[in-house]
């Protein structure tokens, strides 16, 4: 099985339901789009996916291995860009690379190569002499999806990686993510609120209070309306 499985997932803070039988595929060479508002729940579900939280009930799969049962073959298969930043800001981009890249045990000429290359993908590669600190928004989210690619993850997860960039940066970084899956084959399962970083190509799963409304490829779900009003629609509470 490859790419992201999720199968019948649940999820409780307390009392409170955050995920409810959630079902959903990322496949391979595809962009998958997480599409939720605020409190639908996909920050728990990536916590879920990288392992920060253990699933209580259903089941997490990554290339075909169970976060819970096999996390050490799911996490080296999975590469993970989180909403916030972590990032050291004093460290120079290539230090940064560095350090991430000797926790998965690389290190030496082999890491530098392959900072290089993922540098050069994201179109970074001028930049890694560069302090963090003096990156812009865009350029160290750019960095951290490089990173997130070192170790040459099959599954791609980011959660939200767009807030708080400019709108060309939030475009730039949408198109290069589109064409790492078309061109590399990733699977790529990018969340979001923002309806305008999903094509029509791309496959969609439509999250709401803790409940998948509705999955396949964004141009069928929308049909002849604009995706906003599809969304709109979809999650609107009755009056
Ligand atoms: N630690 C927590 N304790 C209790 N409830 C929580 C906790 N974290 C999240 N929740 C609740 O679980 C639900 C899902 O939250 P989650 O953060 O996963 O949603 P989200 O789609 O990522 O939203 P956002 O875009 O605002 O981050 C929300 O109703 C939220 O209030």
């Amino acid at each position: 099985m490859s790419g992201l499985n999720i199968a019948d997932v649940s999820f409780n803070y307390g009392a409170k339901r955050a995920l409810d039988g959630v079902s959903l595929t990322a496949g391979p060479g595809r962009f998958t789009a997480l599409l939720g508002p605020n409190g639908a729940g996909k920050s728990t579900l990536f916590a879920l996916i990288s392992g920060l939280i253990a699933t209580r009930r259903g089941r997490v799969l990554i290339e075909g291995f169970d976060i819970a049962t096999n996390p050490r073959a799911a996490l080296s298969r999975l590469g993970i860009v989180f909403q916030a930043q972590t990032l050291d800001l004093d460290l120079t981009v290539r230090h940064n690379l560095r350090y991430f890249g000797a926790l998965h045990g690389m290190s030496g000429k082999e890491l530098d190569q392959r900072i290089d290359a993922a540098m050069d993908r994201l179109d970074m590669r001028d930049r890694l002499g560069e302090r963090a600190a003096e990156l812009n928004g865009g350029h160290r989210r750019r960095m951290e999806i490089a990173r997130a690619l070192l170790h040459r993850p099959s599954v791609l997860v980011l959660d939200e990686p767009t807030v708080g960039l400019d709108v060309a940066s939030r475009m730039a970084i949408t198109r290069h993510v589109h064409d790492l899956a078309a061109d590399e084959g990733l699977a790529v399962f990018w969340a979001t609120h923002l309806v305008d970083e999903i094509s029509d190509g791309d496959d969609l799963v439509l999250l709401h209070k803790g409940r998948v409304l509705a999955a396949g490829q964004a141009g069928a779900l929308r049909g002849q309306v604009l995706l906003n009003d599809w969304f709109l629609g979809q999650t609107r509470v009755p009056a």
